[in-house]
């Protein structure tokens, strides 16, 4: 619940010109429900290849849901992805790992890209079940992910490094998405392949570099830092750093 109505398409004009710099990142906005076709309408006026994405939607694509908001509206609004099962679902709302996969089937069926999201609390960190809860959540979905792989991305979000400032070493994150990596190989090849894992928690643009130049991280999903267009330009500009070496060899 930040950044809505006029606040949403400055800074989503912001995040298109930070965007510019970058010739091989994929940047996608998500700014809440009421903001989404004003943002829509920025994006297009600017010709931007930033793309837009909502934060929640209901499994069903209509019907008696009072306040709910669906697959097919959040197209009508302009929207392309769509975040599932945040930590912040899961813990304040109680959305559960198999709502979280109807609602992924939900979004592959209307063509919008889901991220999916992980991750542990602090609780089943120091309880050494990291691996163990990502594991159980990730398989959850796996299945529709599958349906159509490289459509939708993983999120590994560690619950305690979100908008705490703390967050995980990239080693750790590392370790994480290579087991993630390893899921989506159990189920093929191509899905491992073709699967990007955005690590999120904390970032911003003095640690993007040492995470998303992990092997397994594909990509950061920003919160805090994403609300400031500068501080969310030195991400992007830290991918296409790295893009450009990796693509020099
Ligand atoms: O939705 C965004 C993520 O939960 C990360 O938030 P953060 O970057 O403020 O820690």
């Amino acid at each position: 619940m930040n950044a809505g109505g006029q606040d949403a398409c400055s800074l989503a004009l912001g995040v298109v010109e930070a965007a510019r710099r970058s010739a091989r990142v994929d940047v996608v906005i998500c700014p809440p429900f009421t903001a989404l076709a004003a943002a829509a309408h920025e994006l297009w006026e600017s010709k931007s290849a930033v793309m837009l994405g909502a934060q929640n939607m209901h499994p069903e694509p209509a019907g008696a849901f009072t306040g709910e908001i669906s697959a097919p509206m959040l197209k009508d609004s302009g929207a392309t992805w769509v975040i599932l099962g945040h930590s912040e679902r899961r813990q304040i709302f109680g959305e559960t790992d198999e709502l979280i996969a109807r609602k992924i089937a939900a979004a592959i069926r209307a063509e919008l890209q889901p991220i999916a999201c992980v991750g542990e609390t602090l609780e089943e960190r120091e309880a050494g079940k990291t691996l163990e809860v990502v594991e159980r959540q990730t398989r959850a979905f796996l299945d529709e992910l599958a349906k159509r792989p490289g459509f939708g991305v993983i999120a590994y979000e560690p619950v305690w490094a979100i908008g705490t400032g703390k967050v995980a070493r990239p080693e750790d994150a590392q370790e994480v998405h290579a087991m993630i990596r390893g899921l989506c190989a159990s189920v093929s090849e191509e899905l491992a392949a073709s699967t990007r894992i955005l690590y999120g928690g904390s970032v911003k643009g003095d640690n993007a570099e040492g995470l998303l130049g992990q092997a397994d991280v594909d990509g950061a999903l920003v919160g805090g830092a994403s609300l400031d267009a500068a501080g969310f330009g030195k991400i992007i500009d830290s991918a296409e750093r790295l893009a450009d070496a990796a693509e020099r060899g």
